[in-house]
C-alpha cells in the first residue's frame, strides 16, 4: 500500500441475515481523489461505506484508514475521517452555531474558530443562528458537511449527499464538494445512485451492482474508453451484467 493511499479496502464481504449484502469488495482511494461510487438502489454502496466507517462490522476483509486497520484501532483509523452517511442528523431547535459546538466537543484541542470556518465554507455563515428546524434539506446537508469537517478530515465519507436535493442544492453541493477538495485537500469517497449527479467531479469511479465491483477507473478513462458520457457507459455496463453477457462476475477492471 502506498503512503498515498487514504483508503484501503481489500476483499469485504458482509452478508445480511437476508443474504444479501456485498461480495469482495476491493478499492483503493489515493489522496485528492474524488472517487465517486455508482450503483443501482440496494447495490451495497451504504454497506461498504458503512463498513469503511467502522459502523458495520464485515463477515471477511479489512479495511485501512490512512494505513490502520479500522477493527484493529477505530480511534485511530478514524481520526481524521469525516463522515455523512445518509441523512445529515441535527438538533432542529437548536441553531446551526449551537450544533456545531456540540460537535467540536469531540475535539477539545481545536481552537473555537473552527466553527466559524467551517460555516464559512459551507455557505452558512449568514444563518449560523437560524434554528437548524427551518432550514432547508440543502442547508441541512451542508451544515451535516460542516459538521463532519470540524475535525479537519483528511477524508469524506458522504453516503448520498444529494438524495433529495433539488437541481439548485444539488449543483451548490457539488461545488463545494471541488472546493472542499482544492482548499482543504480533502480527500472523497462519496456515493450516489444518479451518476449524471455527480461525475462530472469525480476523479475516480467505482460501480457496484449487486454486491460486487463491476467497473473500476479513472473518469478520463471509463469515458475515453467507452466514447460516450458516463452516464451511458453505466447504463450499458448495469444491463450487461444484468443481461448475463459477464455472467455476473466480479470484473474490476482498473483501466487507467
Ligand atoms: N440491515 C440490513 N439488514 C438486511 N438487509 C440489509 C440491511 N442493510 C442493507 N440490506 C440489504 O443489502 C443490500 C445492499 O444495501 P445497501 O443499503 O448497502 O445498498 P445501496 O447501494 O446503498 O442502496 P441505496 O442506493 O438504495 O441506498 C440491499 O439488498 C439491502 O436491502
Amino acid at each position: 500500500m502506498s503512503e498515498e493511499t487514504v483508503l484501503d479496502i481489500e476483499g469485504l464481504t458482509k452478508r445480511y441475515r437476508n443474504g444479501r449484502g456485498v461480495s469482495d469488495v476491493s478499492l483503493q482511494i489515493t489522496r485528492g481523489d474524488v472517487y465517486g461510487f455508482f450503483g443501482p438502489n440496494g447495490a451495497g454502496k451504504s454497506t461498504v461505506m458503512k463498513i469503511a466507517a467502522g459502523l458495520v462490522r464485515a463477515d471477511r476483509g479489512r479495511v485501512r484508514l490512512f494505513g490502520t486497520d479500522v477493527a484493529e484501532d477505530y480511534e485511530r483509523a478514524m481520526a481524521r475521517v469525516g463522515v455523512l452517511i445518509e441523512k445529515a442528523e441535527a438538533f432542529e431547535y437548536m441553531s446551526a452555531y449551537k450544533n456545531l459546538e456540540l460537535a467540536a466537543r469531540l475535539y477539545p484541542e481545536l481552537p473555537r474558530t473552527r466553527i466559524d470556518e467551517v460555516l464559512e465554507l459551507t455557505g452558512l455563515s449568514a444563518s449560523k443562528r437560524e434554528k437548524v428546524g427551518h432550514f432547508s434539506l440543502g442547508m441541512k446537508q451542508r451544515l451535516g458537511i460542516a459538521s463532519a469537517l470540524v475535525g479537519r478530515p483528511g477524508l469524506l465519507i458522504l453516503d448520498e449527499p444529494t438524495n433529495g436535493l433539488d437541481i439548485e442544492a444539488t449543483v451548490d453541493l457539488r461545488t463545494l464538494i471541488v472546493r472542499l477538495a482544492r482548499e482543504e485537500r480533502i480527500t472523497f469517497f462519496l456515493s450516489s445512485h444518479l451518476i449524471s449527479e455527480m461525475e462530472s467531479i469525480c476523479s475516480r469511479i467505482g460501480i457496484i451492482q449487486d454486491g460486487r465491483i463491476i467497473r473500476e477507473g479513472s473518469w478520463q478513462s471509463l469515458k475515453q474508453a467507452s466514447g460516450q458520457t458516463l452516464e451511458s457507459y453505466y447504463m450499458s455496463q448495469i444491463r450487461s451484467e444484468k443481461g448475463g453477457e459477464t455472467n455476473g462476475a466480479a470484473q474490476a477492471i482498473d483501466l487507467q
